[in-house]
């Protein structure tokens, strides 16, 4: 079974959990192509070959919501396998610095509190970050 996974195509990816002022979180719905089309996340992307996974996040953040962030502390690192991929989420709590959000390469972002979350519907590999924050926040 392991070497089966193991034959799946994997991605890192860089993932922000962006803070306001107001403890709010951002969080953007993606485009509605692909297997997780159309689903709520937590802004992020591929890390590219020499990159470090802050500039990733930095980068990404900008790319698609252009917004300029501080990176703070890692949060949880997340492996999952979906039915042709697997992903490793290298999660990061951020803070807004400046630039008010855009939807550059996604649907609809909102500003949200962790009681109003679960209205959401997030991918699988989720769970695991709203746990994580869900612990860091109670
Ligand atoms: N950014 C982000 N990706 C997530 C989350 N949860 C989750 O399963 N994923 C998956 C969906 C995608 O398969 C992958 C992220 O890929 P992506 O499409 O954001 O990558 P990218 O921005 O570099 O875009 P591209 O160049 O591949 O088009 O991780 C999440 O909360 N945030
Ligand atoms: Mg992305």
């Amino acid at each position: 079974m392991s070497q089966l996974l193991s034959a799946f195509p994997h991605k890192s990816i860089g993932v922000a959990v962006i803070w306001n002022d107001d403890g709010q979180i951002l969080i953007d719905k993606r485009l509605p192509q692909g297997a997780i089309g159309g689903l709520w996340e937590f802004p992020g992307g591929k890390i590219e070959p020499g990159e470090t996974i802050q500039d990733c996040i930095r980068r990404e953040i900008y790319e698609e919501i252009g917004i300029a962030i501080a990176v703070q502390d890692h949060l949880i690192t997340v492996e999952h396998s979906y039915s042709d991929f697997r992903i490793t989420l290298e999660v990061y709590n951020c803070t807004h610095l400046y630039g008010v959000p855009q939807t550059l390469e996604c649907q609809e972002i909102r500003w949200v509190t962790l009681a109003e979350i679960d209205q959401f519907s997030f991918p699988q590999a989720n769970q695991k970050i709203i746990t994580a924050l869900r612990q860091l926040h109670c």
